[in-house]
């Protein structure tokens, strides 16, 4: 797989130590409060993982799957909920975990969905943005790295479904996807 890497853009260490500080600050923000903790699958499975070890206040925990990227590096333009939550969000205070915000269109189509559900507050966590993408105006509450404007594979992020596995960032050389 590291043959398919032009460049490790964030490394391992990089971003467990990311994950502690972010873990600090919601701590704090989310004292003596219950959040529900929402992960957007399959990308942000991995980030999720790390993040609820960090997180020091009573949780619990939900899923949700979308997918609108496909095996292509640009978004269909078209999020679909592949799977929903289990338990409701009303009266919850949500805290929605993604792996990364690009076009903006997945985060914007969550928050809608989940307002219109009546939690009583939604904010967002992402590790990784990449404000070039943007086609939608919106931004996380909490962000771990801004990243330029790079097609990015590992710690979760895939391009075809594979890479997921890959403990760093890394950029995908445009040879993997352009032939
Ligand atoms: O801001 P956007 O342009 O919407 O891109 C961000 C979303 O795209 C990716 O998911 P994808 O649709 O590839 O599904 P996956 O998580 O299963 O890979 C990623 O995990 C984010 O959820
Ligand atoms: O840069 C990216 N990499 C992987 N998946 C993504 N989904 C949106 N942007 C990206
Ligand atoms: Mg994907």
């Amino acid at each position: 797989m590291r043959n398919d890497i032009e460049e490790v853009l964030i490394s391992e260490e990089e971003i467990q130590q990311k994950i502690l500080e972010l873990g600090a600050k919601l701590s704090d923000d989310y004292k003596g409060r219950n959040p529900l903790v929402i992960c957007v699958l399959k990308g942000a499975f991995v980030f999720m993982a790390d993040l609820v070890k960090r997180i020091d206040v009573p949780l619990e925990i939900d899923f949700m799957a979308v997918s609108s990227y496909g095996a292509s590096t640009k978004s269909s333009g078209v999020v679909k909920i592949i799977k929903d939550l289990d338990v409701s969000v009303e009266g919850r205070d949500v805290l929605i975990v993604e792996d990364i915000i690009d076009s903006g269109l997945t985060l914007s189509y969550l928050m809608e969905v989940l307002r219109g559900r009546s939690a009583s507050s939604v904010r967002v966590v992402t590790l990784f943005d990449k404000p070039a993408g943007r086609t939608v105006d919106l931004e996380a509450d909490y962000t771990g790295f801004v990243i330029p404007d790079a097609f990015i594979v590992g710690y979760g992020l895939d391009y075809a479904e594979k890479y997921r596995n890959l403990p760093y960032i890394g950029i995908l050389k445009p040879a993997i996807y352009s032939n």
